[in-house]
């Protein structure tokens, strides 16, 4: 069954900006990575999702509810992370979550102590004197606190240290095994790599590939023949690197890393 439902979803800004057709099913339980360069859509794409922006052209649905006509439901159920974390600036980061969890009726047995401690999140200052690092663990506790069973994340690790960004990256490796639903749009390859069962690129606004990384990875290896001077060189090298031999020459196929695979999507031809 799926949990968040994109439907030929396109938002024109003029100029060959916006969001063209974008259709986008991830199941229950499933962790999707949504990737593209600088101002490809995926911002505007999760704004659809969150209800922020009315639907144009196209439809979204989570849990088999439409995301403008719920928005109010949609905002205070999910975990959200937005792009640009810009809260009440003038509200410590305490009050902030107290606010939030006025706004969620949460109970006082939450998660907020946990999630403030694994993050080392220092909430006594005001919002506008903290790091960029130190608002988006903000951001964090405060999607997380709830335990919702989806979570649409915007580039969740942006500004973080690289030990937050593992611990960021343990967190949803936990959230995937209870069986939480992921939409995390992200930069950062390996985050991507270690958490995601999906992966849908988008560029310019178009979606350009939605597959499984294990067949994202099989579609790009890529493989080489090397000629050699003799069958015996050729066999010693076929041994040493794993290739398939045949007279003078081996053919080795190369498994490439995820991040030379997405920049084919990224750079090249819209059928990389
Ligand atoms: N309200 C708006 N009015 C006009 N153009 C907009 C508006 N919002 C976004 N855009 C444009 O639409 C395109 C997609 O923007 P979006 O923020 O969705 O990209 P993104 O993939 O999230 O980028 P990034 O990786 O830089 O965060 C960009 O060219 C952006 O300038």
């Amino acid at each position: 069954m799926s949990a968040i439902d994109i439907q030929n979803l396109s938002r024109d800004y003029g100029g060959g900006k916006g969001i063209f057709d974008v259709s986008i099913s991830v199941d229950k339980g499933e962790v999707f990575g949504f990737l593209g360069p600088n101002g490809s859509g995926k911002t505007t794409t999760i704004r659809h999702l969150m209800g922020f922006i009315k639907p144009k052209v196209g439809s979204c649905q989570i849990n088999r509810m439409d995301c403008w006509k719920n928005r109010d439901e949609i905002q205070k159920s999910l975990g959200y992370i937005p792009g640009e974390i810009s809260f009440f600036d003038d509200m410590t980061g305490k009050e902030f979550l107290k606010f939030i969890s006025e706004y969620r009726s949460l109970k006082r047995d939450n998660r907020m102590s946990e999630m403030i401690e694994r993050f080392e999140l220092d909430p006594k200052d005001k919002i506008k004197k903290m790091s960029k690092g130190m608002k988006q663990k903000l951001g964090i506790v405060s999607a997380f606190m709830h335990d919702p069973d989806i979570l649409i994340l915007d580039e969740p690790t942006s500004g973080l240290d690289p030990l937050m960004q593992n611990r960021f990256i343990e967190l949803m490796a936990e959230e995937k095994e209870k069986g939480k639903t992921i939409f995390l749009s992200s930069h950062m390859f390996e985050e991507v790599e270690r958490t995601c069962d999906r992966i849908g690129i988008i560029r310019n606004g178009k979606l350009v590939t939605v597959d499984s990384v294990e067949t994202l990875r099989k579609r790009h290896m890529r493989s080489y023949t090397v000629h050699l001077d003799t069958p015996e060189e050729a066999e010693a090298f076929a041994k040493d690197f794993d290739g398939i031999c045949t007279d003078n020459s081996v053919t080795v196929t190369a498994k490439r890393g995820l991040e030379a695979i997405f920049m084919d999507y990224y750079g090249g031809d819209d059928h990389a």
